[in-house]
């Protein structure tokens, strides 16, 4: 099982954890407003240090938005799983191909 799977199911399971005790419950418990705009936090920073170029930093905000993103799924009963399922629908359909087929 990946890290990303492992982590998936661990926001999953917190769920249900207490907020006192689980920093991924308390986000949940906020409401799915809240995740969604700590999703876009996340991902902002994670543009700055694209845009900056430092690697190590990059990695970091990367996995932010990485976890940040499972739970804002979660938040809307969603997880890795269902995303998984349309990217292995979208597998080997060049993105060219695809953006023609809408005209
Ligand atoms: N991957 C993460 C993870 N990434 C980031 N964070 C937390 O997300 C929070 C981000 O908060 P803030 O935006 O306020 O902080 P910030 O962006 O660092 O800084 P500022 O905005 O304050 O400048 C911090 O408390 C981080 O610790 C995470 N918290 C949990 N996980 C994973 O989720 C698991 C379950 O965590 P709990 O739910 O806390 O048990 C953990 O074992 C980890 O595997």
């Amino acid at each position: 099982m990946s890290a990303l799977q492992r982590l998936s199911d661990t926001v999953a399971a917190r769920g249900s954890a207490d907020p006192d005790d689980s920093w991924t419950a308390r986000l949940l418990a906020a409401g799915p407003e809240k995740c969604a705009e700590k999703f876009g936090e996340e991902a902002i920073e994670a543009v700055i240090e694209a845009v900056k170029g430092d690697r190590d930093r990059l990695i970091g905000e990367a996995a932010d938005v990485l976890y940040h993103l499972l739970v804002m799924l979660a938040a809307r009963d969603l997880s890795l799983a269902d995303v998984e399922a349309e990217l292995s629908r979208r597998e080997g359909v060049s993105g060219i191909a695809e953006k023609a087929a809408r005209k």
